[in-house]
C-alpha cells in the first residue's frame, strides 16, 4: 500500500452498532469502459434517477498511485492506462468496507498535477447504492466480485479521441500534442490490452454510453426493483422474489406498456407466470428418494408432494391456472369469489374449495397483490377450512409493498413468490396504472365476459319485468337475490348462477334461458340435482352427425371434467356472434330450434303467428 495515500485514505468504524446503521447491504455497481467514453455521464444520469435513493460515487482515478518527485518529472512517459498504475488493493478494501457499511476517506484526484488531493480527503458514507466508475474496474476479480451490477459503456474510438481532445485541453491543462502522444503510446494500447477484454465481464453493455437513455432508464428500473426487494425480503424471510433478469423486466415492460396489443400481453403474462408457478412448486416440500437408472446406477433424488390443490381468486387468478395445470397434471382447482365493497371492505361471494383441501398444500393465485384486502379474505378463508397457514402459498405477478405488508403481517407464516415488487402499486392503489395492470392481467378472460354479462344483465332485466313478483318471496329480496345473482354472472359463473338461484332463473322464458345461459347443459353435467320443468332443449337429441356440434360438447364436457369452468366459449358453441342481441338471439333459436325440435317450435310458431294476427285485429 502507498504509505502516502493510506495516511489519506482511511477507512473508519462507526460508533452505532452495525445492524442499526445499515440494515442491509448496499447495490454495488461497476461502470468501465475507454477513456471519454461516457462512464461519468452515465453515472451522472443514474444518480440523477436515483433521485429517492442514497448513491455514492466512487472513481477508480482516486486510486491512481502516487507518484515521486522524479516520476512526476518524467510524467509524460507514464502509463496511467495499466493496471499496474492503481493501487487495486486499496480500492478492494475501500470498496469491501464500503459494501460492509462503513464509511471511508477517499482522496479527490487533481489531472493537472497528477497528485491525489489530501486535503480535504473525501469522506464517502456507506448508502444505498455504490457506484465504482473507472476505465478498468472490471479488471480485478475481487473487485469484479464486490459488484452486483457490471455496465461496460462502449463508446466509438474516434468519438472518444475527438471528446478526449476537448477535454483534457480545456480541463486538464494539456495541449493537443501531448494529448495525441499520449493516446497513441498509452491510451489506445491500454484499451485494446485490458480495458477492452474486460468488456466480456460486464453484464450490460451501454453502446452510445449517455446518448442511450433507454438502457439507463432499465438499469434504474432495475436497480429501484432490486433495492425495494432487499427491504421487503429481509423483513419478511417468507416472501421470495424470482431472479430478476432483463428478460423478466423487459416482460414486465410490455405487459404495462399501455401500447402492448392483447396477444403479446397474453403471451408475455403467461410466460411470466409460468415462472412464478414453477418457482411456487419449488417452494413445497420433498420426500428424498432413491431410483435406479436405466444404467442400472442408483440415483438420489426426490420425489415432490402430491397432495396440492390451486386456489384462484376470480377473475383475475383464473389466468394463472392454465400455468398450474400444465406443471402439476390433473391439479384440482378451487375457486374465490370475493367482492369489493368501498375501499378496504371484501365481501366473500362465492367459494368452490376442493372437499379435503386442509389436508392438502395451496397455491393461492391472483396475479396482482395490491391491496392485499381481498387476499386476507381469500386466505382467512383457506385457513376456516383447515388449511393450515404454512401450506399457502400465495403466487402472484406484482406485489406492491403495502399489500406484502398487510399479509405477512396476518399471517407470517404463509409465503408470497412474485415476480416483482412494484412500488408505483403504493402510491395509489386504485390508479389508473394499477386498475391497467388489474385489467391487463385479466384481459384475455374479462373481455370475453364483459360482453356476455353485458348481455345476461340485458336479459335478466328483460326477463325479470316478465316475472311476476309473487312468485318470489318480496320485493326487496328478489333485488337482493339479482345484485348478487349479477356478481356470480359477471364473474362468469353460469353453472353456480343456475345452481344457487335458480328459483329467480328457472321461471324464464325458455328460449331466452337457453340462448343466454347456454352453459345450463354444463350445469347439468356438474350436478345433476337442477332440473327444471320447462326445459325443453336437450343437446343430446342433437342429430349425430352433426359432427361439429357434437365435438364442441366432447370438448365442454372434457373442460368441465377438468374443473375448468372459465373461458368456454358459449356463443360459439349455439353458432351466435358475441354481443348481439334480440333479434339475432331470436332468429338463433329459431334456427336450431327448426333443427332440432321441429315439432315445439312449429307450435310455438303458429301460437306466436296467432296471438300476433289477434292483436292486429284487435287494433
Ligand atoms: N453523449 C455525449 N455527447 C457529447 N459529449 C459527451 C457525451 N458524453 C460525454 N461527453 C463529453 O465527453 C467528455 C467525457 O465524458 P465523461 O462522461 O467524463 O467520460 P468518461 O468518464 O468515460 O471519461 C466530457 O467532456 C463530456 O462532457
Ligand atoms: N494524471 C493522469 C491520470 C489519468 N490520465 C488519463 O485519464 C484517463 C482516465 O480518465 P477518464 O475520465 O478518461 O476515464 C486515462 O486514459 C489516463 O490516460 C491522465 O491523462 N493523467
Amino acid at each position: 500500500m502507498d504509505s502516502a495515500l493510506s495516511n489519506h485514505i482511511h477507512v473508519f468504524q462507526s460508533n452505532e452498532p452495525e445492524v442499526q446503521v445499515r440494515p442491509k447491504q448496499p447495490f454495488v455497481i461497476g461502470v468501465a469502459g475507454g477513456t471519454a467514453s461516457g462512464k461519468t455521464t452515465v453515472c451522472d444520469m443514474i444518480i440523477a434517477q436515483l433521485h429517492d435513493q442514497r448513491v455514492v460515487l466512487v472513481s477508480q482515478d482516486s486510486f491512481y498511485h502516487v507518484l515521486s518527485e522524479e516520476k512526476l518529472k518524467q510524467v509524460h512517459e507514464y502509463n496511467f492506462d495499466h493496471p499496474d498504475a492503481f493501487n487495486t488493493e486499496l480500492l478492494f478494501s475501500c470498496m469491501e468496507k464500503l459494501k460492509s457499511g462503513h464509511a471511508v476517506d477517499i482522496p479527490v484526484y487533481d489531472y493537472k498535477s497528477h497528485k491525489n488531493h489530501m486535503e480535504p480527503a473525501r469522506q464517502v458514507n456507506p448508502s444505498d447504492v455504490i457506484i465504482l466508475e473507472g476505465i478498468l474496474v472490471l479488471h480485478d476479480p475481487r473487485v469484479r466480485d464486490l459488484m452486483n451490477m457490471k455496465i461496460f459503456v462502449d463508446t466509438d474510438s474516434d468519438v472518444r479521441l475527438a471528446r478526449r481532445i476537448q477535454r483534457d485541453t480545456v480541463e486538464r491543462g494539456r495541449d493537443i500534442q501531448s494529448v495525441l502522444d499520449q493516446y497513441a503510446k498509452f491510451v489506445k494500447p491500454g484499451f485494446d490490452d485490458f480495458i477492452l477484454p474486460s468488456k466480456k465481464h460486464a453484464d450490460i453493455i451501454i453502446p452510445r454510453g449517455g446518448d442511450n437513455d433507454v438502457a439507463v432508464d432499465l438499469i434504474v428500473q432495475h436497480i429501484c426493483t432490486k433495492l425495494g426487494q432487499h427491504d421487503l425480503c429481509k423483513i419478511y424471510p417468507k416472501v421470495f422474489v424470482i431472479h430478476s433478469t432483463f428478460q423478466i423486466r423487459g416482460m414486465h415492460t410490455l405487459i404495462r406498456d399501455v401500447k402492448t396489443r392483447k396477444h403479446d400481453f397474453v403471451f408475455y403474462a403467461d410466460r411470466l407466470i409460468r415462472l412464478v408457478v414453477e418457482h411456487g412448486l419449488g417452494h413445497l416440500p420433498f420426500t428424498e428418494k432413491q431410483i435406479t437408472t436405466p444404467t442400472g446406477s442408483v440415483y438420489s433424488g426426490v420425489t415432490f408432494f402430491k397432495r396440492l390443490c390451486g386456489v384462484s381468486i376470480i377473475r383475475s387468478g383464473e389466468s394463472m391456472e392454465n400455468a398450474l395445470r400444465a406443471c402439476c397434471k390433473g391439479i384440482k382447482i378451487g375457486k374465490i369469489l370475493i367482492h369489493r365493497e368501498g375501499n378496504s371492505g371484501r365481501q366473500l361471494i362465492y367459494e368452490k374449495l376442493p372437499a379435503d383441501i386442509s389436508g392438502r398444500h395451496v397455491l393461492l393465485l391472483d396475479p396482482v397483490l395490491a391491496s392485499g384486502n381481498s387476499a386476507v379474505k381469500a386466505i382467512s378463508l383457506l385457513i376456516s377450512k383447515g388449511v393450515p397457514e404454512s401450506n399457502i402459498i400465495f403466487l402472484n405477478l406484482i406485489a406492491s409493498p403495502e399489500g406484502i405488508h398487510v399479509v405477512c403481517k396476518k399471517f407470517p407464516k404463509l409465503q408470497i413468490v412474485t415476480s416483482e415488487i412494484d412500488v408505483s402499486l403504493n402510491t395509489d392503489l386504485h390508479s389508473n396504472q394499477h386498475q391497467r395492470n388489474q385489467q391487463h392481467i385479466s384481459c384475455n378472460l374479462q373481455q370475453e365476459r364483459i360482453r356476455i354479462t353485458v348481455a345476461t344483465q340485458k336479459t335478466i332485466s328483460a326477463l325479470n319485468s316478465k316475472v311476476p313478483h309473487c312468485q318470489i318471496n318480496g320485493a326487496s329480496e328478489t333485488q337482493r337475490k339479482n345484485e348478487k345473482l349479477l356478481v356470480v354472472l359477471d364473474a362468469g359463473l353460469y353453472w353456480e348462477a343456475i345452481r344457487h338461484f335458480s328459483e329467480i332463473l328457472c321461471n324464464r322464458r325458455e328460449h331466452l334461458k337457453l340462448l343466454t345461459i347456454p352453459s345450463y347443459e354444463i350445469g347439468k353435467l356438474l350436478d345433476p340435482a337442477w332440473k327444471s320443468k320447462h326445459h325443453t332443449f336437450k343437446y343430446r337429441n342433437v342429430q349425430s352427425n352433426l359432427k361439429a356440434l357434437t365435438l364442441k360438447i366432447q370438448e365442454l364436457r372434457r373442460r368441465v371434467a377438468l374443473e375448468e369452468m372459465g373461458n368456454v366459449e358459449y356463443h360459439a358453441l349455439i353458432r351466435l356472434r358475441q354481443g348481439r342481441w334480440h333479434l339475432e338471439l331470436g332468429r338463433a333459436h329459431l334456427v336450431l330450434g327448426l333443427r332440432y325440435r321441429p315439432d315445439h317450435m312449429v307450435i310455438s310458431f303458429i301460437i306466436n303467428v296467432s296471438l300476433l294476427v289477434i292483436v292486429i285485429l284487435i287494433l
